[in-house]
């Protein structure tokens, strides 16, 4: 066959789920393959690089492994404008991914047009008003993601109301932890036009504005971007989302892209009435994480968790959300601490 070896030959036949194909390969022996004909010298790789790797392999290893023996599986809605393109929100999706599997559950996601949530629908369509509606009231958690711009807007406030109201676990991720302030002023601190500058320019009652350090003209070049440190606030040991991080973490770091932030003016009103400030940054201004306290788990941050996520090292933040909807987070902080490999440890 074409100049090329039998044992040259590797196949990756279908499995269960990706992450199963880096073994598929090992059983190959693809590593020494690669070694042999690259002439990469193994042996003189530090022996801490080495057993870095191993420790990171064997931890790969049991975590695909232990998959194949969940039962559970456990429903997630992502609520977007961008959903007709299923890529698009690939890193949230594999982050939720990342933590169910932290958590010895399958995941399945449901995305939602947000659209789809909105009046506007049930007159054109009805059967897709209403499938919406079911989708939303049938999974265990919800999160709305990051975006831009006011279409679909209304809908991500609709299933913000219904996840607040019903204690549903929920996570606003960037434009859905700004849309959980302006859900909250408009429904619970009385604020019927509350609004954000970007969003509902003719509102006079702006909770969500413009940073004032950036330049409105040059658009998006002038986001806040890239990884920023986010302070836990004094007093907030009761938060879910801080547990997770364990007792001596006071600060964070996760990466931005953003222009709009929560009114400084508001933060105070906001507090009295029950949304609570969990997290800021560095400059004690800048709200980072938002969160209910009498709520299974509602929480809002500014930042992107879904860019730090990780098959081996999943985002606390998903942890927290996923691990509300399948009904075990008071089991997660501890699992950490004690750095178990995921729940199935206990078994
Ligand atoms: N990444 C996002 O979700 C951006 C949210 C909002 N459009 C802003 O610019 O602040």
């Amino acid at each position: 066959m074409c100049s090329m070896e039998p044992e040259q030959v590797i196949s990756v036949h279908d499995g269960s789920t990706t992450y199963h194909i880096p073994l598929l390969l090992e059983k190959q022996n693809l590593l020494g393959i690669l070694c042999e004909y690259l002439e990469l010298p193994l042996e003189r790789t530090p022996t801490r690089r080495l057993e870095q790797g191993k420790r990171m392999w064997n931890d790969w290893v049991y975590l695909v492994r232990s998959q194949d023996t969940i039962t559970d599986t456990v429903s997630i809605a992502l609520v977007g404008k961008y959903t007709s393109n299923k890529n698009a929100y690939l890193s949230v999706s594999k982050s939720i991914e990342h933590a169910a599997m932290y958590c010895h559950k399958k995941v399945k996601i449901i995305l939602i047009d947000a659209t789809h949530l909105e009046h506007e629908t049930y007159q054109n369509s009805a059967v897709k008003y209403h499938k919406a509606w079911h989708d939303l009231c049938s999974v265990k958690g919800i999160i709305v993601a990051g975006g831009f711009g006011t279409r679909a807007t209304g809908g991500m406030i609709k299933a913000i109301t219904w996840a607040r109201i019903n204690k549903k676990p929920f996570l606003g991720i960037c434009l859905g932890m700004q849309l959980i302030v302006v859900e909250y002023a408009r429904h619970v601190m009385g604020i019927p036009d509350a609004g954000s500058q970007e969003l509902h320019p003719e509102s006079k009652n702006h909770v969500i504005i413009h940073m004032p350090e950036h330049n409105q003209e040059n658009g998006r070049d002038t986001m806040r971007l890239g990884r920023q440190a986010c302070i836990f606030k004094e007093g907030t040991e009761w938060s879910k989302l801080r547990s997770l991080y364990g007792p001596t973490i006071s600060q964070i770091e996760e990466r931005h892209r953003n222009q709009y932030e929560i009114n400084p003016e508001i933060i105070e009103r906001l507090e009295k009435a029950g949304l609570a400030v969990v997290g800021k940054d560095t400059t004690g201004k800048r709200i980072e994480i938002v969160e209910i306290r009498d709520h299974p788990f509602f929480v809002g941050v500014q930042f992107h968790p879904e860019y730090l996520s990780r098959v081996l090292r999943p985002s606390k933040v998903f942890l927290g959300l996923f691990a509300a909807a399948a009904k075990c987070l008071e089991k997660i902080p501890m699992a950490l601490q004690q750095g178990q490999r995921g729940l199935v440890d206990e078994y």
